[in-house]
């Protein structure tokens, strides 16, 4: 089922499918419609070939019995049958096809908006330049993919909806620049309704509302010829003048501190690195490897921490349950999708995870698996959650560990501001930290964002384990564990 397709990488395979199918069927459609005009050529030619004479002298011709006698026939037999020919509707299935593949798995608007929004995401994060977007230059790296003058004016017209006009600009000088009369011309304005005149209007008039009036004159001398309005355009910049004041320049700044994302390669203070081999028995046998990215707060990263067994299993088991966020205003996730997936508490990853926590994993059962869509981020937030949302058995988050199921081709890296830390996603790693200090309070440091994935589809792993289940196994901040009722009642009065 295609759903919300934007909001997961994964799950849009499905539409190459349907355009895949979609080709086909308008393949067979065309073969059908040629195989009548060649029929109807063949008819053509063969009564051509039979009036030769009758054009030079049609009296004589009908004076002859049998070419009069043919012709009565022809018109009174044949051409009814000619009739029928044109009137014939060939390849009608695979029109029905079409429309039904339409009606069943069509994207929506909303999914539209998804992906618009998703490239307007990568754009305000990453500080990018449409054009540059357009050409398929993403963040200093060239792909084999572009924009065409549709997709860039589908996005202006999204920015000036968003009343996002200084992007609109830029989107729209990009649909511009991108138009090619020769390749797109007869396509875009006989089957897209494209009319090119119309772009230049948007375009030019956002221009002149936002003081581009010498941006909005030079683009007019050029294309004034091909539509009244845009020489009447021209004609009113002409009139007030002040076509000598240069642009201003407006400066884009991106939506929030977005440097935790731009930064290249990892950030690790390269405080320490070793093999946690104590903790348990298991580990004496296949000792793991941590580094450790901050001291206060303590954050580790585990490499080599779940096996490509465990990852593809983990992918297949959330395929068909991966649900979508509500789209409400200031979501913290943007398109990607989620699903729950239960663990044994005693399966190897759950192990696992109790080796590398230290902490118990016997009531956090619940393991949550992301995987993002088109731009798809997690917008800045801690882990912790909401008083009035947690449940009085497991309390707040208090350790987060979350594992990277695959590498990232470009984008989505985990940040954290305050602590001028990113982790970009290396297939196999978990990134471990808590979400409480020792009073069990909330710690601001912690707060982080998933960056907006470039390219790439990015799966991730979460586990949380939670606050009251580790009442006895949490190390107190000597190391020490709590073992006596006593010291857990001590535990929970500093939670007050
Ligand atoms: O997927 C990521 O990189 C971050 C996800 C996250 O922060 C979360 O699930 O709470
Ligand atoms: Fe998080």
């Amino acid at each position: 089922e295609i759903t919300n397709s934007a909001m997961s990488i994964a799950g849009m395979k499905e539409l190459v499918d349907l355009e895949g199918f979609f080709i086909s069927e308008m393949e067979s459609y065309t073969a059908a419609l040629k195989n009548k005009i060649d029929l109807m050529e063949s008819l053509l030619q063969e009564v051509q070939s039979k009036r030769e004479i009758s054009r030079r002298n049609p009296e004589e011709f009908v004076a002859h019995p049998l070419n009069a006698f043919s012709l009565i026939r022809r018109l009174h037999e044949d051409w009814t049958q000619a009739e029928l020919l044109m009137l014939n509707q060939v390849g009608l299935e695979h029109l029905q096809a079409i429309e039904t593949g339409l009606e069943e798995a069509q994207p929506s608007d909303n999914d539209l908006n998804d992906a618009i929004g998703g490239i307007i995401s990568l754009q305000q994060f990453y500080n990018l330049q449409p054009s540059d977007i357009a050409n398929g230059l993403l963040m200093g790296q060239q792909y084999n993919a572009s924009l065409t003058t549709l997709n860039c004016q589908a996005l202006a017209n999204a920015c000036m909806n968003f009343n996002y006009d200084k992007y609109a600009l830029n989107w729209f000088k990009a649909a511009v620049d991108h138009y090619n009369d020769d390749r797109d011309g007869q396509v875009y304005r006989e089957v897209f309704d494209f009319r090119l005149p119309d772009l230049y209007i948007n375009y030019t008039s956002v221009l002149v509302t936002k003081g581009f009036r010498k941006a909005a004159w030079k683009v007019l001398q050029d294309v004034a010829d091909l539509d009244a309005t845009l020489w009447l355009l021209r004609k009113d910049i002409y009139e007030v003048g002040k076509i000598d004041v240069p642009d201003p320049t407006f400066i884009i700044t991106p939506w929030f501190d977005v440097t935790g994302c731009l930064r290249v390669g990892q950030t690790s203070q390269h405080l320490s690195c070793h093999y946690e081999k104590n903790t348990s028995e298991f580990l004496r046998i296949a000792p793991l490897k941590v580094e450790t990215l901050s001291l206060k707060p303590h954050i580790v990263l585990y490499h080599d921490v779940i096996y490509d067994s465990e990852i593809s299993k983990v992918k297949n088991i959330s395929l068909p349950s991966l649900k979508s966020p509500l789209r409400i205003l200031y979501a913290i996730d943007y398109n990607l999708k989620f699903a729950k997936i239960r663990e044994d508490h005693q399966s190897p990853l759950s192990l696992r995870i109790k080796d590398m926590t230290g902490e118990d994993v016997q009531e956090d059962t619940d393991f949550q698996i992301d995987n993002y869509g088109i731009c798809g981020f997690r917008n800045f937030h801690t882990d912790n959650i909401e008083l009035q949302d947690q449940t009085a058995e497991l309390g707040d988050r208090l350790t987060s560990i979350m594992f990277f199921m695959n590498d990232v081709a470009q984008g989505g890296a985990l940040a954290f501001p305050n602590l001028n830390l990113t982790i970009w996603p290396q297939k196999g790693s978990a990134l471990v930290w808590r979400n409480l200090d020792h009073r069990m309070q909330p710690n601001q440091d912690l707060l982080h964002v998933s960056c907006p994935v470039v390219v790439g589809s990015k799966w991730t792993l979460v586990k949380w384990l939670h606050e009251r289940p580790q009442m006895f196994s949490r190390p107190c901040t000597t190391g020490r564990k709590f073992k006596s009722h006593d010291q857990s009642m001590k535990f929970r009065a500093l939670n007050k």
